[in-house]
């Protein structure tokens, strides 16, 4: 059943950018986001991030650029075919730790993201905002709210109790490894010098793969996404395959963003897009230096973890 509903989008006045509604067909229900109209409730998207800069420059010339620059030098050149395999091999075991969601979000305040240029709040907050501001345009998707709470916790495996894993292993965004990087890769440059990009078996559009061969058969670089994707799935997360899409491919900007890779996404890859798109609006636009009152909105997610979630998870 296809079932059409409305998608937010934006419209530049003065510093902010105002929802405006478009069309937008998906399966199984019908909802309209919250317009954007003086004093009201509605999510407003700001034109400028914390610093003063648009959002995802990743050229601008200043300090932060630099350090998020060498950041994906390196991540370029260590993702390899070979790589993901290990990762998703040993971090598929599950047996680093076991506790609750919540739990797990507090930890996240001791992980710092040095491939964000948009950041540099508590992680948390960075949860705890998207998820405010998706909550005030879908006030009854509640596992949409879960989704938005939940999607960085992967970080974690940077943390020492986690496996201590490098930050290009851990965050930036994300591609497919095993066939050709697009160019729309974030400082695509780097990939010279990884060695995949000279394997013939690895180096053209399809790769390993084939045409509509859907993405969950496709390998993507390691890092925080899949990571919270493999938490979700394999401790029963009741989490609609929409929500478990969105943790997984919310970092593949050259899908989502550039509109490339759509060659390898089968019909269900599809219409989950939809609503990574409608995502991304609140993960990108919410980071901001005004803090969400932690303590306030606790019980409201405690019940959605309570709802989507076993009370303690193997990680
Ligand atoms: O720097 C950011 C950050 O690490 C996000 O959590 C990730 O999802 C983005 O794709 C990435 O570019
Ligand atoms: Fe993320
Ligand atoms: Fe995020």
């Amino acid at each position: 059943m296809t079932i059409s509903i409305e998608k937010p989008m934006f419209e530049e006045v003065s510093t902010f950018k105002k929802n405006k509604t478009e069309e937008l067909e998906l399966d199984g229900g019908f909802l309209t986001p919250k317009m954007a109209t003086d004093g009201d409730e509605a999510f407003l998207a700001p034109e400028m991030n914390a610093f003063g800069r648009q959002f995802r420059d990743y050229d601008a010339e200043n300090e932060r650029q630099k350090s998020v620059e060498e950041f994906y030098r390196v991540q370029h050149i260590n993702q390899t075919v070979d790589f993901v395999k290990k990762m998703r091999a040993e971090y598929g075991k599950l047996d680093k730790k076991v506790m609750s969601i919540w739990e797990c979000c507090e930890l996240l305040n001791d992980v710092v993201d040095e491939s964000d240029p948009d950041l540099d709040e508590p992680q948390i907050q960075h949860l705890l905002q998207s998820a405010e501001a998706i909550r005030k345009d879908y006030p009854n998707e509640d596992w949409l709210h879960l989704t938005a709470l939940i999607h960085d916790l992967g970080k974690v495996i940077t943390l020492p109790q986690f496996g201590g894993l490098p930050q290009w292993a851990t965050v930036g965004d994300t591609f497919p490894v095993g066939c050709a990087f697009d160019e729309s890769i974030v400082h695509h440059k780097y990939f010279l010098e990884n060695p995949d990009f000279h394997n013939p078996a690895y180096n053209t559009k399809n790769g390993i793969y084939t045409e509509g061969c859907g993405l969950n058969n496709v390998m993507m670089s390691w890092g925080h996404d899949d990571y919270m994707y493999l938490v979700a799935k394999e401790n029963g997360s009741t989490l609609p395959s929409a929500g478990q899409f969105i943790i997984r491919y919310h970092s593949f900007y050259p899908l989502h963003t550039a509109g490339e890779y759509k060659h390898l996404m089968n019909e269900e890859d599809k219409e989950n897009l939809k609503w990574l798109h409608v995502f991304n609006k609140y993960d990108l636009y919410s980071k901001s230096k005004v803090h969400v009152d932690v303590e306030k909105v606790k019980p409201y997610y405690m019940s959605l973890i309570q709802k989507y979630f076993p009370e303690n998870l193997r990680w």
